[in-house]
């Protein structure tokens, strides 16, 4: 049998009701693309195999992609099957796809997150796994104690629900924590805000994250940064930088005159930070 390397995640789902609860949830209809991330030995693909028009599965270790190629070869499966040999995140974009399913290996959760968060293509929804607290922090809202830069970037464009539990023991061999399957479904619209904007602001107001945001805002290294793009906005706009301009004070009446010095990021929703980049943009005061 194949040996497992856990360096690069190999866990494989042996509990076939797990595979099968997570082809479900996925509702794949027979006219969908599938894409997989980590196909291991193809437990989960022949599943989606029998239920799409098509899959995609992107596998780094060759092994595992010669096991997976070996089970559906001859087979009635084969012509619907597309193996990309490869590191999934070494890709410029995803291919097109309806349906995501992957029982990611953990190593690559946030960067396989940040590459579906820039994924333009409107697809249906990704059906994936996780490490337990990583998918509790995708779901975080306002107040939860993960809630978190991941809970708010996710939740800008996307809908994310947890499905379901995993322990331990459903795979082999055991990884050491518990996991968890969650829901993923793109916002529509997508919210037309410039990605690096919101995340400069998010990244600063949950640097100290049980602070108000006029103490968030008071720090040296954040106000260097403010007023440094501040001159550039105004280099741009050609626009003198006003005499006697503080960026520190600036900032406070923003806030201020906004309702915004008294609140904790810990408690604002995705549509709070939409409203505060806002504020600041529409005054000149960048992130990016
Ligand atoms: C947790 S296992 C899942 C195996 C199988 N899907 C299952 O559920 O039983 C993760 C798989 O992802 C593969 N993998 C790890 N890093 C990868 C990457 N960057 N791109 C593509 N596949 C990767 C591993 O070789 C492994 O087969």
């Amino acid at each position: 049998g194949l040996r497992f390397n856990t360096g690069i995640g190999q866990h494989i789902l042996k509990n076939p009701l797990i595979v099968l609860s997570m082809v479900e949830k996925s509702a794949i209809k027979p006219t969908d693309e599938v894409l997989e991330v980590g196909p291991g030995t193809g437990n989960m693909t022949i599943k989606l195999l029998e239920k799409a028009k098509h899959v995609t599965a992107f596998e780094v270790d060759p092994r595992m992609a010669a096991e997976l190629e070996k089970r559906v070869l001859g087979g009635p499966l084969n012509h619907k099957l597309k193996i990309i040999r490869g590191d999934v995140l070494k890709v410029d974009e995803l291919p097109y796809f309806d349906v995501c399913v992957a029982n990611l290996p953990y190593q690559i959760s946030s960067p396989f997150i940040n590459k579906l968060l820039i994924h333009k293509p409107l697809y249906r929804c990704a059906v994936l796994m996780f490490q337990q607290e990583f998918a509790q922090r995708l779901v975080a809202k306002p107040g939860d104690k993960l809630y978190c830069r991941l809970s708010l970037n996710v939740q800008l464009y996307t809908k994310v629900d947890m499905l379901m539990k995993v322990g331990k023991n459903n795979f082999r061999p055991p990884p050491k924590v518990e996991s968890s399957v969650v829901r993923i479904e793109p916002r529509f619209p997508r919210p037309a805000v410039c990605f690096q904007e919101w995340d400069g602001l998010v990244r600063i107001c949950f640097s100290r994250k049980n602070k108000t945001l006029s103490a968030e805002f008071r720090q040296s290294n954040v106000l260097e940064m403010l007023n440094k793009n501040y001159a550039t906005f105004c280099h741009l706009q050609n626009k003198p930088i006003p005499e006697n301009f503080v960026i520190k004070d600036y900032v406070n009446d923003i806030l201020t005159k906004n309702e915004f010095s008294n609140k904790r990021s810990r408690t604002m929703d995705v549509d709070d930070f939409l409203r505060l980049l806002h504020c600041f943009n529409s005054a000149g005061i960048h992130f990016s």
